[in-house]
């Protein structure tokens, strides 16, 4: 058999995104223009003279590579945006793929304008993550409408998980921002969990991070909303409302059968925790009986015990039962996405809305506001920087068919990894967010460098 082709993954496709100009007085506009090339778009930007205040920080002018999409300027709405750039990924969800937008920039360059928008009404300013459910609803709608699915477990819904990650752990909008912990398990998957749970009936329950259905494009509003009135705010160098955390928003094609499959594994999950326990401490205690310290202070076999083995195996046994029905209810959520008549099943856009990238800068020009942060907050920045710089290296690894993609560098890459591997044949896309502003012209040009490596990494 001839050996198998290295499969080539979709390149990322990054964008660029310039806001306004800033309303404040006297904010004076970086020069700015753009080229077609042979692999896309080229942007060069300069400093208005060499007069303005940041001159002496790094280059006065500087020209990126071909290596961008498209480019998108300061009169273009969010709703342009969203049909330059989701829109034509829609044949991918509905065949059941995953496609990631990712919004990244500078503090205060629009990330958040961009994937959710200020206004959630109008529809040339929502933001990029409600457009494309309203979308979705269209979509499902007509597929609900054309077969008998309504009404029994075959109905398609949109399924809303949003989070937060900050630090080392994420924080779940939809279930009052409780602190879920990012582990890989033995499986070699990546387990986003709360903390552990006893009920009344002994069981143990640890809940992933919850996905709610929703069934109209009004409740994933409302719900949407209400989870976004949990995302933490702080000071930040450029606006005092800023995002200190990443925020993930998915959107899952999901069906009533799908919900209460996940449920049921998530169950049977806590009815074998305990079960588990059980066997390991019979197993423990058994052993630890069947030793002795002699004398000397080392161990031997005690001559007055025979270890117990019908008991371990009782326990275990019984613990093997509980396994064997986890792994049914797993089995099963598997076969409804093979027996389901809808391939789009699954289909799952994500969208991140990443911290500031020169959050916590401690070169920034900005350092009177700078001061306002706290040593926490300046621990946070540290933490923001490296999960930018290891996103970067797992979309660079990922690029250039890696066979180690360094996932396990931050708790955003470990989040992120079953999108990553979930889309490749899908979407991938970049946002770059910056300002035209004289004096975020530092902070404008690393965005722009480090969209042009990720652009670069795609292979285009
Ligand atoms: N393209 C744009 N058009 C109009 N207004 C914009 C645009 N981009 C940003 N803004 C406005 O600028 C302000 C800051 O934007 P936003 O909150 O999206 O920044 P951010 O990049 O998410 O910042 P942070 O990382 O600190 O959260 C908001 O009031 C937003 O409405």
């Amino acid at each position: 058999m001839p050996p198998k082709k290295a499969q080539k993954l979709t390149p990322f496709n990054v964008y660029i995104r310039w806001r306004p100009l800033p309303a404040e007085q006297g904010a004076t506009e970086i020069q700015k223009s753009q080229s077609p090339g042979d692999g896309g778009y080229s942007v060069s930007f300069s400093q208005p003279d060499s007069s303005s205040s940041s001159s002496s920080r790094g280059a006065r002018s500087w020209t990126s590579a071909s290596s961008f999409s498209k480019v998108f300027e300061a009169d273009d709405n969010n709703r342009g945006v969203y049909e330059n750039v989701v829109t034509q990924t829609f044949p991918k969800i509905m065949a059941g793929k995953t496609c990631n937008f990712f919004a990244y920039g500078h503090t205060g360059s629009g990330k958040t304008h961009t994937i959710v928008g200020y206004d959630h009404e109008d529809p040339q300013q929502v933001g990029l993550c409600l457009s494309a459910a309203r979308e979705l609803f269209q979509k499902i709608e007509e597929l609900n409408g054309s077969t008998e699915s309504n009404g029994n477990d075959q109905k398609l819904a949109v399924g809303l998980r949003m989070y937060e990650v900050r630090k080392k752990s994420a924080f779940d909008l939809l279930n009052g921002h409780t602190e879920c912990f990012v582990r890989e398990g033995p499986d070699g998957k990546v387990h986003v969990r709360g903390e552990t749970e006893t009920l009344e009936d002994g069981k143990v329950r640890v809940k992933p991070i919850l996905v709610v259905p929703c069934w109209t494009f009004d409740e994933l509003r409302a719900t949407l909303e209400k989870g976004l009135d949990l995302r933490a705010t702080g000071n930040s160098t450029v606006h005092d409302k800023s995002s200190r955390t990443h925020a993930v928003f998915e959107l899952e094609i999901v069906n009533k059968a799908l919900v209460e499959a996940r449920d049921a594994a998530i169950e049977r999950h806590a009815e074998l925790v305990p079960h588990g326990k059980y066997a390991t401490d019979v197993y423990i205690e058994e052993n630890s009986k069947a030793y002795i310290q002699g004398p000397d202070g080392k161990y031997m076999m005690n001559p007055d015990y025979t270890v117990n083995q019908e008991r371990i195996d009782a326990a275990e046994a019984i613990k093997g039962e509980y396994e064997q029905r986890l792994e049914l209810a797993e089995a099963k959520v598997q076969e409804i996405f093979t027996t389901s008549r809808h391939p789009c099943l699954g289909g799952k856009f994500v969208f991140v809305d990443l911290a500031g990238s020169e959050y916590y800068d401690q070169k920034s020009s900005t350092s009177a506001a700078g001061s306002k942060q706290t040593a926490e907050e300046k621990q946070e920045g540290r933490q923001i920087n490296s999960d930018l710089f290891a996103l970067k290296e797992v979309i660079r690894a990922r690029s250039s068919n890696q066979a180690r993609i360094p996932f396990r560098s931050s708790p955003l890459t470990m989040v992120l990894r079953e999108h990553f591997l979930g889309s490749d044949d899908g979407f991938s896309a970049m946002i770059l967010t910056v300002s035209p502003a004289a004096d975020q012209y530092a902070a404008t040009m690393n965005t722009v460098k480090y969209g042009n490596l990720v652009a670069m990494a795609g292979g285009t």
